[in-house]
């Protein structure tokens, strides 16, 4: 569903991604980890659409990013780092208006946002100004957006960021559960998240994999039963700093 070909992106001198290639198939959760500045957000920008690669491609239901951008679009739901969102706008006002953009109209627009609200746990603040939310329920908010036009690929840029504990577990739970009919490529720094939710993990390191596997495995690969030792391994200190 996701198959990532040779991506690469060059930023001046600084190579931020190179020539990474790896899938994510229907029914499989990949968590994408790495330290700051390994590439992680670069690679899901170029696979969404929002940069262009330098090199490289990336087809998502075997459709390219890069040849049929919009059509591409259309099977992907997308949680940007940081969750940006219209700060005027009600949660509902919000949906809606991205529910139009995503051409949902009438019962089935309808339909949808009153799925997106349910999923994401949004009912009690459905009417609530978005700039009077907690950090919580805005990063909801965008996952709710994320999912409306029931996306057959979804793409999170560290969805449990900032959320307390509880949020923590119940979007993993979520994450999970829509990855059971969906692929999914989600970047965190939450090493515990890999064995929570994932059903395979990829380590970058300055934009190259530098280890692939199941959480089982990748946990065997680390020789030391622990996740973060193999973190530690394979991945450099100073990322920002490497050209
Ligand atoms: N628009 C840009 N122009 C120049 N350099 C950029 C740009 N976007 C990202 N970079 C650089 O590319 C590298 C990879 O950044 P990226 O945000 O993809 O890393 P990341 O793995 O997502 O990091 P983090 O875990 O901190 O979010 C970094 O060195 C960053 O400074």
């Amino acid at each position: 569903m996701i198959e990532v070909e040779s991506l690469t992106k060059q930023f001046g001198s600084k190579r931020a991604v190179n020539d990474l290639t790896f899938t994510v198939k229907k029914g499989e959760v990949l968590g994408f980890l790495g330290p700051n500045g390994a590439g992680k957000s670069t690679t899901m920008r170029m696979i969404t659409g929002f940069i262009p690669p330098t090199a490289g491609n990336a087809k998502v239901c075997g459709i390219s990013i890069v040849d049929r951008p919009n059509e591409a679009k259309t099977k992907i739901g997308y949680l940007p780092e940081s969750a940006p969102l219209y700060n005027d706008m009600t949660v509902l006002g919000f949906l809606k208006f991205c529910a139009a953009i995503r051409g949902l109209k009438g019962v089935a627009k309808n339909d949808a946002i009153e799925r997106a609200i349910e999923t994401c746990f949004l009912t009690t603040v459905a009417k609530q100004s978005i700039d009077t939310l907690s950090k919580g329920y805005r990063h909801r908010t965008c996952l709710a957006q994320a999912l409306l036009h029931d996306p057959e690929v979804l793409i999170l840029d560290e969805p449990t960021d900032g959320l307390d504990p509880n949020q923590k577990f119940e979007v993993r739970q979520l994450i999970k559960r829509l990855g059971k009919t969906k692929a999914i490529l989600f970047s965190t720094h939450i090493l515990e998240e890999v064995e929570a939710s994932c059903s395979r993990a990829v380590i970058v390191d300055r934009g190259k994999i530098v280890a692939d596997g199941t959480p089982a495995e990748l946990v065997a690969q680390s020789g030391t039963g622990s996740l973060t030792d193999l973190f530690r391994k394979v991945t450099s200190r100073d990322t920002e700093a490497a050209a």
